[in-house]
């Protein structure tokens, strides 16, 4: 695994809620992450909804495929990712990665260019709590894939390339599985013990 030299990150911390799926919770967790030990929060989906917002001719392309809850092209994604560490490399004390990566591949790009994660978060939720908690989100959220049509495309996708992601990391043992069916703050006493398992 290469160093982190080519990015000057000293300590990744790649809290990466990708086996999650869509609604677990992970943009609510992040943020008491981020509270709690002000680590850089940086989330696929935000960075790429940004784009989207931007009017680009890029942000177009990328509007239609995360409406239809199909998974962008990985280099895309990659880029930003890592153009946003880049930007934080120097005073950060370390990333939270939240959508990233949620297929294989994403994650051996990752580490080939950037480096190697030293822990993974996984909100283990049922598909009917995501469902309802999307749903609930929806109302509100103005996210044009929070659509039941799309919820379940989102869902399917999930299931099929990202959680294998989950075995592709635990043989290294840095999976740090967590239940989602409590309150948000017993969820993130969960989220807290694995992070401070690694002090
Ligand atoms: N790592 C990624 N690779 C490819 N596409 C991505 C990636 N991250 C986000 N996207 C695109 O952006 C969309 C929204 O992603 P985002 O992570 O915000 O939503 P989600 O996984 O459904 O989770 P949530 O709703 O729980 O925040 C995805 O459906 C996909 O189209
Ligand atoms: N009951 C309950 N709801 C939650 C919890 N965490 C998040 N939610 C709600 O579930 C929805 C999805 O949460 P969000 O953080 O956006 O999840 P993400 O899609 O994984 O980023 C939001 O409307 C939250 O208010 C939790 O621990 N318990
Ligand atoms: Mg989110």
């Amino acid at each position: 695994i290469p160093p982190l030299d080519r990015c000057h990150c000293n300590k990744i911390i790649n809290v990466i809620h990708f086996t999650c799926g869509p609604g677990s919770g992970k943009g609510t967790q992040c943020e008491k992450v981020v509270a709690k030990y002000g680590f850089t929060h940086l989330s696929s989906g935000d960075l790429l909804r940004a784009e989207v917002s931007s009017g680009s001719e890029r942000g177009k392309q990328l509007a239609a495929i995360m409406e239809k809850g199909e998974l962008v092209p990985l280099d895309t994604v990659l880029d930003m990712i890592k153009e946003a560490m880049i930007a934080k490399a120097d005073t950060s004390k370390g990333f939270l990665i939240d959508g990233y990566p949620r297929e294989v591949r994403q994650g051996e790009e990752f580490e080939k260019k950037i480096g190697a994660p030293s822990l993974l978060l996984y909100i283990d939720a049922k598909a009917e709590t995501m469902v309802k908690r999307l749903m609930k989100r929806g109302e509100t959220s103005g996210r044009t894939d929070d659509n039941e049509e799309t919820i379940k495309k989102r869902l399917d996708l999930y299931y099929k390339a990202t959680e294998p992601v989950i075995a592709f990391y635990e043989g290294r043992g840095i999976v740090r599985k967590i239940d989602s069916e409590g309150s948000v703050d017993q969820v993130f006493s969960q989220v807290a013990k694995a992070i401070d398992s690694l002090k």
